[in-house]
């Protein structure tokens, strides 16, 4: 969907994350792992990762389908995240993992999110959310990392008419993404860019939402070396002239696009 108008989305869009709410005691999570932030901020920082399994959009790039386009996992309880978060450690270390990532999916739609970050909170932890930000949720966090979706992201129409119609019309709810980063004690924005042509619909996403351009991070979409390196050339230096960091994916140089990393 290209072309299209940016900020066509209307904030009353997102009418039916109710339907995500089946049961906020348990989760349903399609993976967990101890691995290192690959991305952003914190980026080479030991986390434990909590995936939850279902989002409202449809990316045609994402790269978790397992918990969008055919959402996996079983539902587990709080406690038994929470336990395992304590637990956790990566690879060849002995250290206490003192960082949790709640990503998904689209952690923001399940049930239950606010009192697992609580609780993982209330034990230490430092929790970031990684969110495409659709939904208002009032969730405890210490890191907003905020991906909002660009028309780009959009499915084919011809092949995934209802979810290119539903994925338009919540991909972009301003004034939602404005409360997100007003609530949050810290916050970081991190579009994905596949071409160039994205470029102006970025920087009006940027000005709708008045944030900083040092709180920018510009990802190239892509899961392979080949891809990240593919983009750099044109991505790095236009971010260097507007002020945004250009934020490779460490997880694919370190592991590979690997499930669990
Ligand atoms: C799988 S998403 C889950 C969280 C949330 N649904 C979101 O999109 O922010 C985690 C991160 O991966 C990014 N992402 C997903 N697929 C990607 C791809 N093919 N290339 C680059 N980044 C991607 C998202 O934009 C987001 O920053
Ligand atoms: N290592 C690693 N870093 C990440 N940062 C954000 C991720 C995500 O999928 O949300 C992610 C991930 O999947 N792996
Ligand atoms: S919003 Fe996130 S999880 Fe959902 S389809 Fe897009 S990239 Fe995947
Ligand atoms: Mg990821």
């Amino acid at each position: 969907m290209k072309g299209r108008e940016s900020l066509s989305s209307s904030d009353s869009a997102f009418a039916d994350a109710s339907s995500f709410a089946d049961d906020s005691a348990t989760l349903r999570i399609a993976e967990t792992f101890a691995s290192r932030q690959g991305e952003g901020l914190l980026t080479g920082t030991p986390s434990f990762f909590i995936r939850t399994s279902g989002c409202n959009l449809r990316c045609w790039f994402c790269d978790t389908p397992y918990a969008s386009w055919n959402p996996e996992g079983q539902r587990r309880s709080i406690e038994s995240l929470v336990d395992e978060a304590r637990t956790a450690r990566v690879a060849g270390s002995d250290e206490p993992i003192s960082h949790v990532v709640l990503t998904g999916g689209e952690p923001l739609v399940a049930a239950g999110i606010g009192d697992l970050a609580d609780q993982l909170r209330a034990g230490g932890f430092h929790v970031t959310i990684e969110t495409a930000g659709t939904v208002d949720v009032a969730i405890g966090c210490d890191l907003l990392s905020l991906s909002p979706k660009l028309s780009a992201s959009t499915p084919d129409p011809a092949e995934h008419p209802g979810w290119a119609i539903k994925h338009e019309q919540r991909r972009l709810p301003v004034e939602t993404m404005r409360r997100l980063i007003e609530r949050a004690p810290s916050f970081q924005v991190k579009f994905v860019v596949d071409s160039p042509d994205e470029f102006e619909e970025i920087e009006s996403v940027v000005k709708s939402l008045t944030v900083e351009s040092s709180a920018v991070w510009i990802m190239p979409q892509g899961v392979t070396n080949d891809q990240l390196d593919a983009a750099a050339p044109w991505l790095r230096p236009w971010c260097e002239a507007h002020g945004y960091r250009y934020c490779d994916r460490m997880q694919i140089r370190w592991y590979g696009n690997r499930r669990g990393t």
